[in-house]
């Protein structure tokens, strides 16, 4: 930073605070140089800038009461000595804190540097190190050809050069004005002392150049007549090129750059101090306007990943959030895009501490690492998973089990792919079981839902409430029967009363991960008749299912009491918040106050699509970029995932075509159902509608033909033309089953149970 206008303008300041302090009557020595009469009625003082810009702050932190800063009063109270009142108070011997203290209280940085520790991003650093030095290296090679003929090309020119240079050097061209001048002033004594240095010089030189000429000649016809052919042809190239490089012109060089370099500029201080000026915060303003800078550095301005962080304490009374607030005016004042300007508050440090990053390109358009787990891999859900990187670019991860998480944006910021997302994370570890529900119906969840998940359903009709209604009720009774299974486990194998890998591993306690996702799920608890036993159900496995392996993600665009009921989000041991609104829904997904704390989800521009607030894996908020899997991706992800459950025998449910079992409700099985009510070979869809709806009021009651046909689709059974008679004897064709069809898809079906 660039403290003061000058050594000089500097010195003349202290001259002048000497004569003043010399020439004013003296004054009693306070008893404690610091923190003492410092209160109304002292003597003005002025102080030059502090190295580290934290000028006209006091070490007692009490500059804000110098009588010279509260206005022209305190002039009056000057002429009273009655009315000076001791703000401070000397400061009792030994209670100020001691080298000691400071030094154990004081942040140690790290030895060797975070991203050096980490063996990822080591390795990133390297590989990109190499990948630069590859590329630079095959450009200028592929160019060497051209390299050389525009050299040679420019040989002549440089050998004009060179012959002029060595002439004007040998003849002392340099001094030519020098004598010029002598003879157009008429001092001849002047003209002949610079004619004898000039001989004296050109003399020596003439010497000189007849040496190197000598020696010049004599290797150029050792090399031509001793060495072999190829050093000649290479040192006359040699020659030829370095003439060509002399005659290039200063505007065309002859080597043109490999790379493209970002015109992203250096982030200095002047530019972070200009900035925070330029947001019309009284506090900052009213210090800088006192010549202090507005913000005082605790730490060089650095190089952090791809962009500068700088950092420091804003002036007393100035909050971070007061910054955040205005965050489009900061990257406006910095001459950066909206994507690049990050500030922050850090939670372990006081409301006015100010972290600044700003980055070379925004986030929503910076290149994303490729996902390691896009192509290959499969996941243990009980260990950290990459799932988004931060602004620096590095990967921030995140263990599915123990959670229960929500996301909350408006809409078309993105949260829907972030739930796909973590649902296709929990896809890719085989042991996991996926309810999928998504209330949206446009099918986003389709990818994972029908390649893998043993519910799965889209849309928001009353059949599909009732299934999610099924599915969740099931869940719950699952959830109780593993609180009784841990409980009777020793305390040596489940030493903690929760789900381990190794218990999730183990077929015979059942204890696998299950994992739901909702989409739109203020759908379910704003619902007339279900609403209530969704959120009693889910406000239960929200709270005891983390502890038995059981992970509810919630999605909402309305993060309100209404729609994600609060001891839903109280208890959310995860939550991702994209762009919202108010303070309202940013609290809601991110926790009580968090607004306040300057974590704020409304700060996020429209751009910013995939980038949330995640709080969760330990750590306080940061601000996250979702990996992107569109469709297509999360299908071949998907598919992959199914292909690992085939083989450890897994895929159950929707996935393995068993839909209806559940539509029918907990205990009931639609084809033994079918099976019970339809002794005939064929009959009619209607018919067998209406003698379920007979047989099971409370689950069939108002099937028709078309529900039928669509509740055996996913066992593969088809409808087709069967010949009957109506109830007045006369035949007809209509749309029916086989038996055989039914008794067929139960046969498989048990097989396929029996396989798993
Ligand atoms: N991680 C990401 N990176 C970049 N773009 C993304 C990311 N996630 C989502 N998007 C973009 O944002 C758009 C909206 O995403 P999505 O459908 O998930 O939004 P939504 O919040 O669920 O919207 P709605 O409430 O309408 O369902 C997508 O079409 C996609 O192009």
């Amino acid at each position: 930073m660039n403290h003061g206008q000058g050594d000089d303008q500097e010195r003349e300041l202290f001259a002048r605070l000497e004569a003043d302090l010399n020439n004013s009557p003296p004054r009693p020595e306070p008893a404690d140089p610091i923190g003492d009469v410092i209160g109304i009625g002292s003597a003005p003082s002025a102080r030059p800038d502090r190295e580290d810009g934290s000028a006209d702050r006091d070490p007692t932190g009490s500059a804000d009461s110098h009588p010279t800063e509260s206005g022209g009063e305190s002039a009056d109270r000057l002429a009273d000595p009655d009315a000076v009142v001791l703000v401070d108070q000397p400061t009792p011997k030994g209670s100020a804190p001691g080298y000691w203290d400071a030094a154990r209280r004081a942040r140690r940085r790290a030895i060797i540097p975070g991203w050096v520790r980490s063996g990822e991003e080591l390795r990133a650093a390297v590989g990109w190190a190499a990948g630069y030095a590859g590329h630079v290296a095959a450009f200028h090679a592929v160019r060497t050809p051209l390299y050389a003929v525009r050299l040679a090309a420019r040989s002549p020119q440089g050998a004009v050069k060179a012959v002029s240079t060595t002439g004007r050097w040998l003849a002392d061209a340099e001094g030519a004005p020098l004598r010029r001048w002598a003879v157009a002033e008429a001092n001849a004594a002047e003209y002949f002392r610079l004619a004898r240095m000039r001989d004296r010089r050109v003399k020596l030189r003439a010497v000189l150049f007849g040496l190197g000429s000598l020696i010049g000649l004599t290797v150029a016809l050792a090399l031509y007549v001793l060495a072999p052919t190829w050093v000649t042809v290479a040192a006359g190239a040699a020659a030829v090129f370095a003439l060509g490089w002399l005659g290039a012109p200063a505007d065309a060089p002859v080597i043109h750059r490999a790379v493209e370099r970002p015109k992203a500029d250096k982030l200095t201080s002047d530019m972070v101090l200009r900035a925070l000026g330029a947001l019309g915060i009284t506090g900052i303003n009213q210090a800088q306007s006192k010549g202090g800078p507005g913000l005082a550095f605790t730490a060089p301005i650095t190089r952090d990943g791809p962009g500068w962080r700088a950092e420091g304490d804003l002036p007393h009374g100035v909050t971070v959030t007061d910054v955040i607030d205005r965050r489009e005016r900061l990257a406006s004042a910095l001459r950066r895009p909206l994507g690049c300007v990050w500030p922050e508050a850090v939670p372990e440090e006081h409301t006015g501490h100010l972290v600044l990053w700003v980055g070379d390109q925004d986030m929503s358009k910076a290149t994303a690492p490729a996902w390691p787990l896009a192509r290959t891999g499969a996941v243990n859900l009980f260990r950290p998973v990459p799932w988004g990187t931060d602004q620096r670019g590095r990967w921030v991860n995140l263990t599915l089990m123990y959670l229960a998480g929500i996301i909350g944006a408006i809409p078309r910021m993105g949260k829907t792919f972030l739930l796909r997302l973590l649902l296709l994370i929990a896809a890719l570890d085989p042991r996991a079981e996926l309810h999928t529900y998504d209330l949206k119906g446009t099918g986003d969840l389709d990818p994972v839902g029908d390649r893998v998940s043993h519910r799965h359903r889209a849309g928001d009709e009353e059949e599909d409430i009732e299934y999610i209604l099924a599915g969740l009720r099931e869940v719950r009774a699952e959830m109780r029967r593993r609180t009784k299974v841990i409980r009777s486990l020793p305390r040596d194998i489940c030493p903690e009363s929760k789900v381990t890998s190794e218990l999730a591993d183990r077929k015979d306690l059942g204890l696998h991960p299950i994992v739901i996702g909702v989409d739109e799920c203020q759908v379910l608890f704003e619902h007339a008749k279900h609403g209530a036993e969704f959120e009693e159900i889910c406000t239960d496995l929200v709270k005891r299912g983390p502890a038995t392996g059981i992970v509810l993600l919630l999605a909402t665009q309305r993060p309100d009491a209404k729609s994600l009921p609060t001891g839903i989000s109280a208890n959310a041991g995860a939550r991702w918040c994209l762009k919202v609104m108010s303070q309202v829904e940013n609290d809601m997904v991110l926790g009580t106050s968090s607004y306040k704390r300057g974590i704020r989800a409304t700060m996020f521009a429209w751009g910013d699509k995939g980038i949330c607030y995640f709080v969760g894996e330990g750590a306080d908020a940061r601000i996250v970029r979702g990996v992107f899997a569109d469709a297509v991706a999360a299908d071949t992800i998907a598919l992959r995932a199914r292909a690992t459950r085939l083989l450890a025998g897994t895929l159950t449910g929707h996935a393995a075509g068993e839909e209806m079992e559940t539509t029918a409700g907990p205990g009931y099985d639609l084809l033994a159902d079918i099976l019970a009510v339809m002794p005939e070979p064929k009959a009619w869809n209607e018919t067998v509608a209406g003698r379920l709806a007979s047989l099971r009021p409370e689950v069939y009651s108002g099937w028709g033909p078309e529900q039928l046909t669509a509740a055996l689709k996913p066992f593969g059974i088809a409808t087709g033309q069967v010949w009957g008679r109506t109830e007045g004897g006369k035949g007809a064709n209509r749309r029916g089953i086989e038996r055989a069809h039914i008794t067929a898809a139960i046969t498989k079906r048990d097989e396929g149970r029996g396989a798993a």
